[in-house]
């Protein structure tokens, strides 16, 4: 039989939890947020960083700039990156110089962050690229790892994790999911 079960490795109390960590360890590591922009890959990525962002302005009483990017797979595993615009203002991000925090939900292969990073650097020039996600769940492609992790989760190829969170799933949890087929 091939049943699916699901269960909660992260609830709501745990994700506030672990994002005012990583709000913390962004101030701790990068001495502040003195030239820091937070980039979200959406759809998921884009609420963390804004939840990150309120965060260190409660914390460090620092306005610090959200972006998006929003990239698109396609199932021969290409991607394409569509755009990176400021979710606080509109237009376009400042992305010269500047050290750019990127977010995302769930780090997996790291093919979803490394079409990211192509598309900042083709931007301008970084001045440095770190990577915070919720979940990390292992079996990475390519030579990616992040710098703020919420949870490391192992798992199996078999397993899949959903993160959901209010702004648009009506609640903050992350589940595991077993025996779904790839
Ligand atoms: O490290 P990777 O192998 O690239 O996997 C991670 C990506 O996969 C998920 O996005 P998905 O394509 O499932 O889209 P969604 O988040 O919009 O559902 C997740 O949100 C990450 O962006
Ligand atoms: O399990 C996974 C793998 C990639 N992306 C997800 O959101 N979940």
């Amino acid at each position: 039989m091939n049943e699916t079960t699901e269960h909660t490795i992260i609830d709501e109390m745990g994700i506030r939890r672990a994002l005012t960590r990583i709000a913390h360890e962004i101030l701790e590591k990068n001495k502040g947020v003195e030239n820091c922009t937070l980039i979200g890959i959406r759809t998921r990525g884009i609420y963390l960083a804004k939840r990150v962002a309120e965060r260190i302005l409660e914390i460090e009483g620092v306005p610090i700039p959200v972006g998006e990017i929003d990239i698109t797979s396609y199932r021969d595993d290409r991607v394409k990156v569509r755009s990176v615009e400021n979710v606080q203002e509109g237009g376009k991000m400042q992305i010269q110089d500047r050290k750019i925090i990127l977010f995302d939900d769930v780090l997996y292969t790291g093919r979803t962050v490394r079409a990211a990073m192509d598309a900042l650097i083709d931007l301008g020039r970084p001045q440095m690229i770190q990577l915070a996600v919720l979940v990390d769940r292992g079996h990475r492609e390519l030579p990616i790892r992040p710098d703020y992790v919420g949870k490391n989760v192992p798992t199996s190829k078999s397993e899949s994790i959903e993160v959901m969170l209010t702004e648009i799933d009506d609640k903050d949890e992350v589940i595991i999911q077993r025996g779904k087929q790839e």
